[in-house]
């Protein structure tokens, strides 16, 4: 007989919930139905068990079969009974990006992507064709970096993406990056590089000029520098790219002997050294989010961004404190915020930090001229991993394709690095530079793409599951439940090898529960809001739908299969396992 495991589990919703897990078995007996699934000998074999079909127990029977065209449960047999279809004349329609759909049509469930990718948006990039580009190409979240360009510049980028998204049937979110108060360059008066020849004396300086700059004059943003640097100090330009040594001090003027010689960027980052050390005076006081920061946050505010990243966080606080600034002014509050591990107070708070927030960035640029460049590539996989851990999506960036701002190839380094973050299992990858204000964005986020693809198949092809042990993290028992059932739905979709999760969530917390367990096949994530839709195109392996649904489970499987089938984005047979946070169940089936 079918092999049953029942869970009571106590429900406002339904009477009296029942929580089922019938586990397949393969068995012969009259009555039963036989479905193949799988092109390969294996045999699923299904029955609905007793309590399954007491009419009493409204809840879902979890294997089913599809085999007469209809699906079987104590509530699918009532459709089947009456003739009961899916509500096909439903004038609510399904919404997925083009994106999403077309590689869906065009390779199948298994092959879709599952790494996200994120574009630093800069003068490369901006054009409604270049930004639309980036979309066909996979772009699923535009970054705006608020250390570059004015306000306007970047309401006409999100303006951009909006109705590139409402015009063409994308869902690309908007991440808004501050700039932070660590002790950076200014804008070079306006020329877009400058270079530094060895043995040339610079003038660091707190002084304000007007445009045009005295030659040889860098100004620095934090008034305390020319007191902080003490002579024989070495000044690191983005981590080393150019390094001058102090010789003299005269009131705000700091004369510099440029040492290692090179071009030198606007707003540039600078850090101190004093033998071998990075110095930490009282720019470490500088607050995290500055008052030009607080700016650009009602700004990001007021236009609705999906994601702000915090530059420089050096604790938990912080972000606990945005988050609730966010909480009291953003309409539907649910800006997610990203923290940006790129210091070294980052590293020493580093759980709590990713505990407050809503993800985190591995910031390599900054984190690099910070820490030893040596050390870079473990602090990357302890992130990513206590990331996953701790299910707060994770992204890696800087310098992927470092290369391409020049080039339309990669060098082979830069490959095996993507390929490594990839191999890591972070949820995104970003592209800065390349994408910004580089002569092949386009070509760079294919390299992100392709690569992407390749080492996830590979993975797949190998079966090579995950070693990490997932531990608890629920703060309640409702979340333990929805845990569980996430990890069992992840665990039963690799076993049964079905084509797709499909996760109906109003928040996205079960689809990131899913998410996080990392499974062989993607995960459609079905959510009624738009903005919850937007914010999950940054997490690992899913596919998010706009779609209205009720609390009746079996009622909105059966209106999403009419619906994506008549997409043409999934056939009869395919098997899928539904997991909800409206009704705790997990439920195998055949797609009718
Ligand atoms: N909006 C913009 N306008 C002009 N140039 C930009 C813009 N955004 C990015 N860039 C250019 O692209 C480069 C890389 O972008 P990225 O966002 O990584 O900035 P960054 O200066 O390295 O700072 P961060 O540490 O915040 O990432 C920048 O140094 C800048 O030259
Ligand atoms: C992305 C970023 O801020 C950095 O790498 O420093
Ligand atoms: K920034
Ligand atoms: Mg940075």
């Amino acid at each position: 007989m079918s092999q049953a495991i029942n869970f009571f589990v106590s429900s406002s919703s339904r009477s009296p919930a029942t929580f089922t897990i019938s586990r397949p078995s393969v068995f012969v007996s009259t009555g039963s139905l036989r479905v193949p699934v799988k092109k390969s000998l294996r045999t699923l074999v299904v029955k609905a068990s007793a309590s399954d079909l007491d009419e009493s127990q409204s809840s879902p029977v979890l294997v089913s079969d599809n085999g007469s065209g209809g699906v079987l449960s104590s509530v699918t047999q009532e459709y089947g009974r009456n003739n009961v279809v899916a509500p096909s004349s439903d004038s609510s329609s399904i919404e997925v990006d083009t994106v999403t759909e077309a590689e869906l049509k065009e390779n199948g469930f298994r092959s879709t992507r599952r790494t996200k990718l994120i574009c630093t948006i800069g003068p490369a990039s901006c054009g409604f064709e270049q930004l639309e580009a980036l979309a066909v190409e996979g772009m699923n979240v535009a970054r705006i970096n608020m250390c570059h360009g004015t306000r306007e510049w970047h309401r006409m980028v999100i303006e951009r993406v909006r109705r590139l998204n409402e015009e063409k049937g994308f869902a690309v979110a908007i991440m808004m990056d501050t700039e932070g108060s660590e002790i950076h360059m200014g804008d070079l008066g306006g020329a877009s590089s400058a270079k530094a020849e060895d043995g040339e004396i610079w003038n660091f300086t707190v002084r304000a000029f007007d445009p045009p700059l005295p030659e040889r004059t860098i100004t620095v943003n934090y008034d305390g520098f020319a007191e902080d640097v003490k002579v024989g100090d070495d000044l690191l330009v983005d981590g080393g790219m150019v390094r001058f040594e102090v010789i003299e001090k005269i009131g705000p003027d700091v004369k510099c002997l440029c040492t290692d010689p090179g071009l030198l960027l606007p707003r540039a980052n600078l850090t101190f050294w004093r033998d071998g050390k990075l110095v930490r005076e009282r720019n470490a006081m500088l607050p995290t989010i500055s008052s030009k920061d607080w700016l650009d946050i009602d700004f990001g505010i007021a236009e609705g961004v999906d994601f702000i990243a915090v530059s420089f966080v050096k604790s938990a606080e912080v972000i606990k404190h945005l988050k609730s600034y966010i909480k009291a002014r953003a309409r539907d509050g649910d800006i997610a915020v990203i923290a940006k591990i790129e210091s070294i107070d980052s590293l020493r708070n580093l759980e709590e930090i990713i505990q407050a927030s809503d993800g985190a960035m591995v910031a390599r640029g900054d984190l690099g001229a910070q820490i030893p460049l040596e050390q870079v590539p473990s602090e990357q996989q302890k992130i990513v991993q206590l990331c996953r851990q701790l299910n707060r999506p994770v992204i890696v960036a800087s310098q992927l394709l470092e290369s391409m701002i020049e080039y339309p190839i990669p060098t082979r380094a830069e490959v095996a690095d993507v390929s490594e973050a990839v191999r890591q299992r972070g949820d995104a990858l970003m592209l800065s530079g390349e994408s910004a204000m580089g002569q092949f964005p386009e070509k760079a986020l294919t390299v992100l793409r392709n690569v992407s693809l390749r080492i996830e198949r590979r993975w797949r092809e190998q079966k090579r599951r995950e070693v990490i042990e997932l531990s608890s993290i629920a703060s309640s028992f409702s979340d333990s439940i929805s845990e569980e059932i996430c990890n069992s739905a992840a665990k039963m979709a690799n076993n049964l090898e079905v084509d797709a999760l499909f996760v109906y969530t109003k928040n996205g917390h079960m689809a990131s529960l899913l998410s996080r367990c990392r499974p062989d096949c993607p995960i459609f994530a079905f959510t009624t809001a738009t903005s919850v839709r937007r914010r999950l195109n940054l997490q690992w392996g899913l596919m998010p739908f706009r779609l209205n649904y009720s609390d009746d489970m079996e009622s909105n499987l059966n209106k999403t299969f009419s619906l994506l089938k008549a997409r043409g984005m999934i056939k009869s047979g395919d098997l899928i396992i539904a997991v909800s946070d409206m009704l705790q169940s997990i439920q195998v089936m055949n797609v009718p």
